[in-house]
């Protein structure tokens, strides 16, 4: 059985204004329902990549395709709904620190109602029950009136993953999402992504710079240097010696 990709990188160059070379002639294939860890050294690309794929950076050339079709050109209301179809979180959780976690959670599905409805705080009794039932996945249902700013940082993160859960992704993008946890609270969060994707069949994208933890979650481990792919392994063929090299400079290389 061939299994149906999800995300398609074909020869994509990324050059920022100034001149950065983001991206350099990337190109791979995500299946649907991977989990995939993405490692390199600090400005080798990593966010930029997973930056191109909810249109958050347009890329300079080549093609990148989500579920079948083009992204490179999208507009309007196409560009809604593949953001719709991809969540995303990150280091920093980006919640509404003074609003509760219900009303953070449910501003995930702002995008369907029409402002002066969010605005008002006016969800429908079944978005309120999705948000709950989101919640439980993250295991924060308890929480679910509290402040975002009385919750812990790993805490905040799993509201944040709940908040992805309104759009029903098929994608969600982590990047760098355990960088100012503890090792405690960056294994639930871990759990969390590694249970949606299994659970529900959500593709996982996580950018990270632990190699141990992507060799614990990881399907399959892709490394960028320089804004090149120079590594891409099943976990199976993982070996620490060849993911060390992804980490020499680019004069060691
Ligand atoms: N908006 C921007 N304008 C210009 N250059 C940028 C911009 N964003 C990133 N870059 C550059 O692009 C390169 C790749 O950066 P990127 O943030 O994707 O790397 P990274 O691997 O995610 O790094 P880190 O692990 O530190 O987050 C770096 O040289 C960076 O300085």
């Amino acid at each position: 059985m061939t299994q149906e990709t999800m995300i398609k990188f074909d020869q994509v160059n990324k050059i920022y204004e100034n001149g950065t070379v983001g991206l350099k002639d990337i190109s791979f294939e995500v299946p649907r329902g991977e989990f995939l860890v993405v490692v390199g050294l600090s400005g080798a690309g990593k966010s930029t990549l997973l930056r191109t794929i909810n249109r958050m950076h347009a890329i300079t050339s080549g093609n990148i395709e989500v579920n079948g079709q083009s992204i490179i050109h999208l507009k309007g209301k196409a560009l809604r709904e593949l953001r719709q179809q991809v969540g995303m979180i990150f280091q920093s959780f980006n919640l509404v620190k003074r609003s509760s976690v219900l009303r953070n959670v449910l501003s995930g599905c702002v995008s369907y109602y029409p402002t002066w409805k969010s605005v008002c705080g006016l969800f429908s009794k079944k978005d309120q029950q999705r948000a709950y039932a989101a919640l439980k996945q993250v295991s924060m249902a308890e929480k679910i009136y509290m402040r975002a700013d009385e919750l812990s940082g790993g805490q905040q993160q799993r509201v944040a993953i709940a908040r992805t859960l309104m759009q029903n992704p098929q994608i969600i993008l982590a990047d760098e999402p355990i960088a100012s946890l503890d090792p405690v609270t960056t294994k639930a969060v871990m759990d969390d992504l590694k249970r949606l994707n299994q659970k529900l069949g959500i593709t996982v994208i996580v950018n990270l710079h632990s190699v141990e933890l992507a060799r614990e979650y990881a399907d399959r481990i892709i490394g960028l240097r320089a804004g090149q792919l120079v590594y891409d392994e099943p976990i199976a063929n993982v070996t620490t010696e060849a993911l060390e090299q992804v980490y020499q400079t680019e004069q060691e290389a």
